[in-house]
């Protein structure tokens, strides 16, 4: 098992209000890891400064560079992005779907996965290779739709897609940089009982199929439990709790963050 992702101290304050606590984890390559918390816990300030929207009040991000990142800025080990911009943490290893990435609406699947894919950096951008014949990028492009189940809705403009479907591009954006880890944010949100089963289990294929490790926020609990090999819990910005399923289940912190002290007495 190899960290991907660690944070040692991390630290937000808004004025006096502490988001996030000196939160310390590792995050390994061989585990779905969900985050959860209460509403307010500071999950979204959390992924935010891993991201790096946000810039942490102290403490470090540090993750392992994707494959083929640029060696001389990586040296082989865990890489320190705290303070980087976004656009230079997505381009050493980590994507967040659903920020990074916008979906335009009026290009269709392909065209959208081949724009994530020239965004890694390693094509010179043209407008024109977007539509056009580049074979190479075709089939890198076509390689993501396929792994990300979207094959058939490859020339569907995006305004034209369900719900569903949206978001499964919005992993398929994530996925175009190779990255070693994605943040999902809530994948499951605002889906019926299918739709959530579809993207659970895409979640799982894609973790056994590719090189990338996943990282989710999420607040069905069902699908935390089935899906999640170790859950962090955050409440008042402190990392309450860190473990399998079962075992923060059985966490009696975790249990009165939820329920609230004494509810039950
Ligand atoms: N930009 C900001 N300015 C001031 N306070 C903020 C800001 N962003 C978040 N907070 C506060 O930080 C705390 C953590 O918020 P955060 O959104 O990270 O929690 P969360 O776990 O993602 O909550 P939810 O599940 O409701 O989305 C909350 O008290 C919130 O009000």
């Amino acid at each position: 098992m190899t960290t991907v992702l660690e944070t040692e101290d991390l630290r937000r304050e808004f004025g006096a209000l502490l988001a996030v606590d000196d939160v310390s984890v590792q995050i390994d390559d061989e585990e779905i890891t969900s985050i959860i918390g209460p509403n307010g816990a500071g999950k979204t300030t959390f992924y935010n400064m891993l991201s790096g929207t946000l810039k942490p009040t102290s403490g470090e991000v540090r993750i392992r560079p994707r494959a083929d990142a640029d060696a001389e800025r990586t040296d082989g080990g865990l890489v320190t992005v705290t303070g980087m911009e976004p656009h230079d943490i997505n381009q050493l290893g980590l994507s967040r779907a659903y920020q990074i990435n916008n979906v335009f609406d009026g290009l269709t699947v392909l065209e959208n996965v081949r724009i994530a894919r020239i965004s890694r950096g390693d094509r010179k951008f043209d407008l024109r290779s977007v539509a056009a014949d580049d074979d190479a990028l075709n089939e890198e492009a076509r390689r993501i739709l396929e792994l990300t189940n979207l094959q058939d809705a490859a020339h569907t403009k995006c305004a034209e897609l369900s719900h569903g479907d949206v978001r499964k591009v919005e992993i398929a954006l994530a996925l175009g940089t190779d990255p070693s880890v994605v943040l999902l944010d809530e994948p499951t949100a605002g889906m019926n009982a299918t739709e959530t089963r579809r993207m659970v289990d895409l979640i799982e294929d894609l973790d056994e199929q590719t090189d990338t490790t996943f990282v989710l926020t999420e607040h069905d609990m069902e699908v935390v439990l089935g899906i999640s090999d170790r859950i962090l819990v955050l409440n008042n910005g402190e990392l309450i709790a860190s473990g399998s399923p079962d075992e923060v289940m059985a966490d009696e912190t975790v249990r009165e963050a939820y329920l609230g002290k004494g509810e039950n007495e």
